[in-house]
């Protein structure tokens, strides 16, 4: 499903998904400056499916997980697939979406369940987990966790909207299997919340 060809690599210079800052200040009087990016806030979703006792992620090719798996004599200009292949930038995640429209944050999350996992649901089947900053030092960005259960009657027959991401379900004996690896191609927000559905939801 995947294939990646023709990839290069150079400095940003249109800055259309992040904006690049530098804050200036003065903290316990030592005046400091601090590199960072401006990004959207967004909404996470774990889904579990009830009926078949799966849980339901998306797979998808991440540029920056493939890029910091090079080398950074290597990361440059046009970059050899061959050597490099896809596989080093797929990741498993939540089904997610960032905040970009003046919605409530339930009804965004059933917006991005339904274009990602084709499951539909009513806002008030999602559940509120936690609301989070991640990756403090570069974005500090706030991001809103929810959990959602789901069955097998709220599929759609339709075609995924997303085309280039994959619907992964995974066993809870697969996800306790996945969480375990030594080095899990994943999000820290993923993790967490399975941990929280095994210690809140799923005490068996
Ligand atoms: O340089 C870019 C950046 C984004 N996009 C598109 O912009 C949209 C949003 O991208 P992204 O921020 O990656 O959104 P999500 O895939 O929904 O990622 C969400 O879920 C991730 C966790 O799984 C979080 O880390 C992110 O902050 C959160 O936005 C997508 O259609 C992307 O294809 C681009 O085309 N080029």
């Amino acid at each position: 499903m995947y294939k990646l060809s023709n990839v290069i690599v150079k400095p940003l210079q249109n800055f259309k998904y992040v904006k690049p800052v530098v804050m200036e200040y003065v903290l316990n009087g030592k005046r400091k400056t601090w590199n960072m990016l401006a990004v959207h806030k967004a909404v996470c979703i774990l889904l579990y499916n009830s009926t078949r006792e799966v849980m339901i992620f998306v797979k998808q090719f991440r540029p920056a997980v493939y890029i910091n798996k090079i080398p950074e004599g290597d990361r440059v200009g046009v970059i050899d697939t061959e050597k490099y292949p896809i596989n080093l930038g797929i990741t498993i995640e939540l089904c997610a979406g960032i905040v970009d429209k003046n919605v409530s944050l339930q009804q965004l999350a059933v917006e991005e369940i339904e274009e990602e996992c084709n499951y539909k649901v009513s806002p008030n089947k999602l559940e509120k987990i936690i609301t989070y900053r991640s990756e403090v030092t570069k974005l500090g960005s706030v991001q809103h966790l929810f959990y959602c259960e789901v069955t097998d009657e709220m599929k759609l027959n339709s075609a995924p909207q997303e085309e280039d991401l994959e619907v992964v379900e995974m066993s809870l004996s697969e996800v306790k299997e996945f969480i375990s690896q030594r080095d899990c191609c994943t999000t820290p927000i993923l993790l967490f919340s399975v941990i929280w559905f095994f210690n809140n939801k799923y005490k068996k």
